[in-house]
């Protein structure tokens, strides 16, 4: 195909001749005779050549001697003028023609060069789209690069913002420590000044103590032999008297004796007496001994009950009771203002007491059988006191006994388990059967150090308590709530935790505390025989605040109540050791130091020994 570009084009008409030489002829209004037509005629077929010849540049004489040979026949025609204007005009038509050829060769060669330039132009659209392209992924690499480098930075300045801050606070407890350490140095300096104070205090006392003593020795001494002379005068008039009767006595015996040996009456009838006195006083023994033993198994407390809201006996207690419900009367501040008297629990577990003792009431008062329990935790938390509390306030009688107490009765276990269970079962109010370190007694049956009367005693147990009951409620306590056997565990019902207090319940049995053993230490007990002990002495009170107590509060975590109890047992020690009796917030917060190290020296010892 040939193009603008390849070079000059060639028009078709230069190289073949545009109009046959026939056709030519034919077009010619011939008017020339018939033979001069048949000759042109023969000539053309002569000189027609489908196939024409054309040299090397694609030029044909042929068409060019036909031309001449036309021109010829024209020249000699009479119409040759005709002629010629008619070939003059075909000429111009077609060179109109070729005029049109080439502007649509020219249109062509445009339409071509606007291709050409659009190709051009989408390349260049291409291209500049591909640098855009390569230019934003540039842009988002250099942002991205960017945004790396701000991010290490950032790190790197949070790094040392964190290592600024840690110093501040490395400096801040340094300083803390070093403030400590120079308080604690005053108030030793202050502790060790009082002491000497003290100490030179002592001296004069005891030095003045001595001179006293000395002056009223020798005052004692000089009424002593006084007393002594009178004494010896005394006793020597004494002697004599009792040697007067003593003499007197004898002789009145020896002639009793004399007349009852010498009259055989008399001698038979002082030998029956004695004897039947000595068998009337036998026989009256051991049958008081008889019936005492009958009455105290059929009124009396089983020997398994260590404690008991009904007594040992019926009768017994009830003059304690009248005394100390009178003295409630008038000192009611016995609780600690929550509905579970002394007892401090969590929120949440003293409300599940309750809601618990309210069931047991209601239970009683339906006569539907009661639901037992478990309550389980670390020791010293509550669980005697909260089951106690439990019973008084669902109105029923409670007993407490105590696991570890079955295994010495031996084969005597189960008939005390049986008689504990008759003689709860007698409890009008109904009884709740506290068994405190239950999982001594029972625990788990097919454990091989348990002895055989262990395991009929608890087999007893499971006997008496196979069926729910109306009479008694069972509340188990234990520290190890897994070791207990699977028939117990499945006769309870009622499932309690008793947590380590917290900070709000170590306050709270502070204060409980603070007010029992302290505030209230120069106060009488109830009670007959509280009338006649000595009273204690009044502690005087100074700068225990709340504030002091929620320090304490949080110094003594993991502690337990009863340890809380004792802190505070051996803060009122330190009251009574010290010479004014009177409790300051320095005393107290040297025992709750001094508690807290023991607390933790025996967490360490305890530790130790089971890491060992
Ligand atoms: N929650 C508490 N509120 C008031 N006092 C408490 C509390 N917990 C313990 N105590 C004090 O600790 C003593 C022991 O409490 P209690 O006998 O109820 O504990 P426990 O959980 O039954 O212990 P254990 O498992 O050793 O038998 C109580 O006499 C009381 O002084």
């Amino acid at each position: 195909e040939r193009t603008y570009a390849d070079g000059p084009f060639h028009f078709p008409a230069f190289s073949t001749p545009a109009t046959p030489p026939e056709e030519v002829s034919s077009n010619i209004p011939i008017a020339a005779s018939g033979s001069q037509t048949q000759s042109v005629k023969q000539e053309e077929t002569r000189v027609r050549n489908d196939n024409p010849r054309t040299t090397a540049a694609g030029f044909d004489p042929e068409a060019l001697e036909r031309g001449a040979k036309a021109l010829r026949e024209i020249n000699n025609s009479s119409q040759a003028k005709k002629v010629f204007e008619l070939m003059k005009k075909q000429e111009e038509t077609r060179q109109v023609e070729l005029a049109a050829e080439k502007a649509k060769f020219q249109a062509l060669q445009a339409q071509h060069e606007t291709d050409r330039q659009r190709v051009i132009y989408d390349e260049q659209k291409k291209l500049v789209q591909q640098q855009a392209q390569t230019k934003a992924q540039m842009a988002r690499y250099e942002d991205e690069l960017a945004r790396k480098r701000m991010q290490a930075e950032h790190e790197s300045q949070r790094a040392r913002n964190q290592e600024l801050v840690k110093m501040q606070e490395e400096s801040s407890i340094r300083q803390e420590q070093i403030r400590r350490a120079t308080e604690e140095q005053i108030q030793a300096h202050k502790r060790q000044t009082e002491r000497e104070k003290a100490e030179i205090e002592r001296e004069t006392i005891r030095v003045k103590a001595i001179a006293e003593a000395e002056g009223r020795a020798h005052e004692a001494k000089l009424a002593e032999e006084v007393n002594r002379r009178m004494l010896i005068e005394k006793a020597n008039a004494e002697r004599e008297k009792w040697v007067t009767a003593i003499n007197t006595t004898f002789e009145h015996i020896g002639g009793g004796l004399r007349a009852i040996l010498t009259d055989q009456n008399k001698l038979v009838v002082a030998v029956g007496g004695v004897t039947a006195l000595a068998a009337g006083i036998y026989t009256t023994r051991e049958g008081a001994r008889v019936v005492w033993g009958y009455v105290d198994r059929i009124l009396g407390q089983p020997s398994l009950i260590r404690e008991s809201s009904r007594g040992k006996y019926p009768w017994s207690g009830f003059f304690s009771r009248a005394m100390s419900s009178l003295w409630s009367k008038g000192n009611k501040t016995t609780t600690n203002g929550n509905g579970l008297g002394d007892v401090v629990l969590h929120h949440s577990l003293q409300k599940r007491v309750e809601q618990l003792a309210k069931a047991t009431a209601n239970t009683k008062a339906h006569q539907a059988p009661f639901r037992n329990m478990l309550f389980y935790g670390p020791p010293g938390t509550g669980k005697t006191m909260a089951a106690r509390e439990l019973a008084r306030k669902s109105g029923l009688d409670y007993a407490l006994m105590t696991g570890g107490d079955v295994a010495p009765l031996g084969s005597q276990a189960v008939t005390k388990i049986h008689q504990l269970f008759d003689w709860a079962k007698k409890s009008n109010k109904g009884l709740l059967l506290f068994i405190d370190e239950a999982d001594a007694f029972l625990c788990e049956r097919n454990k091989t150090y348990m002895s055989e009367a262990q395991r009929s005693a608890l087999n007893a147990l499971l006997f008496r308590t196979g069926d729910q009951s109306k009479d008694i409620v069972l509340a188990l306590a234990t520290n190890r709530p897994g070791d207990l056997d699977s028939a117990v565990a499945d006769r309870i019902d009622e499932v309690l935790e008793f947590p380590l207090p917290g900070d709000e319940e170590r306050f709270k049995l502070l204060k409980l505390y603070l007010n029992k053993y302290i505030e209230k230490a120069g106060e009488k007990k109830p009670g007959l025989l509280s009338l006649f002990k000595p009273r204690p002495r009044k502690i005087e009170i100074k700068g225990i605040t709340d504030d002091v107590l929620r320090e304490a509060a949080a110094k003594t975590e993991d502690f337990s109540g009863r340890e809380i109890a004792k802190l505070m047992a051996s803060v009122q020690a330190a009251v009574y050791g010290s010479k004014d009796c009177e409790l300051n917030a320095n005393l107290f917060r040297e025992v709750v130091d001094y508690k807290v190290a023991e607390h933790q020296q025996r967490r360490m010892l305890s530790g130790a020994s089971g890491d060992a």
